[in-house]
């Protein structure tokens, strides 16, 4: 996989502006925000099937999400992406840190949430080539496993990430469920103040949710122009219910710019 270098002018930055976290790394005590990201196709689908990484974002869309990464403190995806993408987490933004500049300057830290720490991490691992190239950071893995893989915890650590073992605080549909605010809480503790959160599409449903809402600062999707069809990871998130027991719109965003780049449209919005 080329690790190529992006560039994403100023003028192409305008409209995102009111929708990213403030330059400023002041915090204010508060747990902290999350900007929602992802590419889907026009029948709401981010991948043609689970574990199969799609190339959906048209390249100055790539552009933006690099952009949106050096925005941010931390990239935070769920171990089902982890697993399929064997992503790189890092911004290859002109400039950046092993990008045009020494040091890991605007690279952000990686976060997996991984309860049952699944994710089979190895030297090959894209994440860990780049953090070991100094073009990255290693992740933090977040876990309910109280003793995850010795031979991963090793590796982590050798190159600067680690686990961290979180209380479970739930169990849903089977699987042991971490609550966003534990989450954010303990990314607070790392010092961690913006997340920009990635996917994958439950990760994504979870956070759309109307008790999760209020987590999440700004939605940025980029709508890219073809169909995924039948099969494919769809975002649709659990209906909504009012006090009388009628179904209501699961979520709508307020404050919405709708932006074309490239053969992308990107829709900004916050709830
Ligand atoms: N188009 C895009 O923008 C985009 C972005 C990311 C991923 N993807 C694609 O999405 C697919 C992966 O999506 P997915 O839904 O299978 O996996 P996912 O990345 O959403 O990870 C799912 C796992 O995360 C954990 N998890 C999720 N919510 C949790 C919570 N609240 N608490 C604790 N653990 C939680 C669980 O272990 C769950 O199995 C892949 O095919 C990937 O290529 C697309
Ligand atoms: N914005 C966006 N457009 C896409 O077309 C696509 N497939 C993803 N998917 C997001 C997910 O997090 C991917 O795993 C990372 O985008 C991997 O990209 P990197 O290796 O980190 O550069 N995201």
């Amino acid at each position: 996989m080329p690790e190529e270098t992006l560039s994403f002018s100023d003028s192409e930055r305008e409209f995102l502006e009111k929708y990213l976290p403030p330059n400023s790394r002041q915090h204010d005590g508060k747990l902290p925000s999350i900007t929602l990201t992802f590419a889907t196709s026009l029948d709401s689908s981010i991948a043609l099937a689970p574990g199969v990484r799609t190339q959906l974002s048209g390249p100055r869309s790539k552009a933006m999400t690099h952009y949106i990464r050096s925005r941010h403190d931390a990239i935070l995806i769920g171990v089902g992406t982890a697993a399929a993408d064997d992503p790189a987490l890092n911004c290859r933004l002109e400039g950046a840190g092993g990008y045009g500049s020494d040091g890991l300057s605007q690279q952000p830290r990686p976060i997996v949430i991984d309860p049952s720490a699944r994710w089979a991490l190895s030297e090959q691992s894209r994440i860990l080539v780049l953090a070991k190239a100094g073009r990255g950071r290693a992740p933090y893995i977040l876990t309910s496993n109280p003793s995850p893989p010795k031979e991963s915890v090793e590796l982590l650590e050798r190159y600067g990430g680690k686990y961290i073992s979180m209380g479970l605080s739930k169990v849903v549909a089977g699987r042991s469920h971490l609550d966003w605010k534990t989450i954010l809480e303990q990314l607070k503790d790392e010092g961690l103040h913006s997340i920009m959160v990635e996917g994958g599409g439950s990760i994504i449903n979870s956070l759309l949710e109307p008790q999760n809402q209020n987590h999440v600062s700004s939605v940025i999707v980029t709508i890219a122009p073809l169909w995924l069809g039948q099969g494919g990871v769809v975002v649709s998130p659990e209906q909504g219910t009012d006090e009388t027991g009628t179904v209501i719109t699961a979520s709508t965003l307020k404050a919405v710019k709708w932006h074309p780049l490239g053969e992308d449209i990107v829709l900004c919005g916050t709830f």
